[in-house]
């Protein structure tokens, strides 16, 4: 069938995006869903950095690709050996499918998964395929994913079925900005009730780690970004004081205004001095979780010594080290209870055709989640 999609064919190096225009919006076609595959009329996809990260070449990826990894939709046709799944389900995609059979997905830890990883890294779906082509070339999946489409197929193993009545731009939200944020602080950081937690980077992942960190019963969270637009959008998601971590005395400050530090600081900034930041204001004793994706070549030095005499811990989060099939209907259900108001994420709904604006203005610190609706 044809079909509608956003697709970079290059790196862009050269903004704005408004007149560089990296991604194209063009007609494809799909093949039909393969063995567990199914295909998914794409009704909300959110722009996440990670996505700008392979546009302005941070996170290469083959090209060209169709871009897009949080999104929700509903099942058009199922494939062969597809039994969890029925025409008309509403499903949120996991931007990493989990095999469910290698050694870390046995374990418990799909955010591990080794042939999820694989295919992702080859932009294929997990069953090693692509079903996007134009004139007879083949394009590449991002993350198993490729939102960015009227409609798209996707292997079983990256969807997460959910309730009817949820939304379709909140529950895409849930795919990569919440399962993220939330994740990093419940699951990679264990916070526990009365916590102070400290969140660096303030964008659509950070402040889902704020809402998170409420939600888990922190006594007091911190939220810390060089935009002032970032910092008083925290207020507004439920921070108890905010930080320009790029002011001289922020770090002095905040340690002498907190008994010495934090217990568990997130960084969802991407750049190395967000993560020093973070690492630096926890505490003796003290967890640093960091979820961003820095370009490859980035390099973090920090005092071993330190480590071991203060007992700090600094731990990397994937996915949010989640399970999507039982974090991601639970994580929904506190949306649905009003204990974690994600809608207050979106900040522009757009068109597919509008996306080189929408990127221009996440590049520019301008939005937290603009997600696009599709018909
Ligand atoms: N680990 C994962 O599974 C995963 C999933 C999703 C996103 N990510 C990564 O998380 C990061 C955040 O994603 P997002 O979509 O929220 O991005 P975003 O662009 O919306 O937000 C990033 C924020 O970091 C702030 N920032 C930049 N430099 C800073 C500094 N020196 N100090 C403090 N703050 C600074 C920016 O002002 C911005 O508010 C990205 O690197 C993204 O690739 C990782
Ligand atoms: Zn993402
Ligand atoms: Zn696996």
């Amino acid at each position: 069938m044809k079909t509608r999609a956003a697709v970079l064919h290059e790196m862009h190096l050269q903004r704005p995006y408004t007149q560089s225009l990296p991604l194209k919006i063009e007609e494809v076609e799909l093949d039909p869903p393969g063995s567990r595959e199914v295909l998914i009329k794409v009704k909300a996809a959110g722009l996440c950095h990670s996505d700008l990260s392979v546009i302005d070449g941070n996170r290469p990826r083959p090209l060209p690709m169709v871009l897009g990894h949080e999104a929700a939709g509903v099942i058009e046709q199922v494939g062969e050996g597809v039994t969890q799944y029925a025409v008309g389900d509403h499903v949120v995609f996991s931007f990493l499918p989990s095999c469910g059979h290698c050694v870390n997905c046995q374990s418990g830890r799909p955010a591990l998964c080794a042939n999820g990883a694989k295919a992702n890294g080859e932009g294929v779906l997990l069953g090693g395929h692509r079903r996007i082509k134009k004139d007879g070339k083949y394009y590449f999946h991002h993350l198993g994913v490729s939102g960015f489409a009227d409609y798209t197929v996707a292997s079983v193993d990256s969807l997460v079925k959910i309730d009817k009545t949820i939304p379709f731009e909140i529950a895409a939200l849930f795919g990569c900005a919440v399962m993220t944020g939330m994740g990093a602080v419940v699951n990679t950081s264990k916070v526990k009730a009365g916590d102070s937690v400290l969140v660096v980077g303030l964008g659509g992942v950070g402040l889902s780690a704020i809402l998170g960190a409420n939600a888990a019963g922190a006594s007091k969270v911190i939220a810390a970004d060089i935009s002032e637009y970032k910092r008083n959008s925290a207020l507004e998601f439920g921070a108890h004081e905010v930080v320009n971590s790029a002011d001289a005395d922020a770090l002095k400050n905040l340690k002498a205004n907190n008994d010495g530090g934090v217990d568990i600081s997130v960084e969802f900034a991407g750049v190395v001095p967000a993560l020093e930041f973070a690492y630096n204001a926890t505490k003796r004793g003290g967890t640093t979780v960091t979820g961003a994706l820095p370009h490859p070549d980035a390099r973090l030095s920090l005092s071993p010594l330190a480590l071991v005499a203060d007992e700090k811990s600094l731990k990397g989060c994937y996915l949010g080290s989640c399970v999507p099939i039982r974090d991601i209907p639970a994580y929904l259900k506190l949306y649905q209870t009003g204990r974690l108001p994600v809608e207050k994420l979106i900040t522009h709904r757009l068109k597919l055709e509008d996306i080189n604006e929408g990127f221009e203005r996440l590049a520019a610190g301008e939005a937290i989640r603009q997600v696009i609706i599709f018909d």
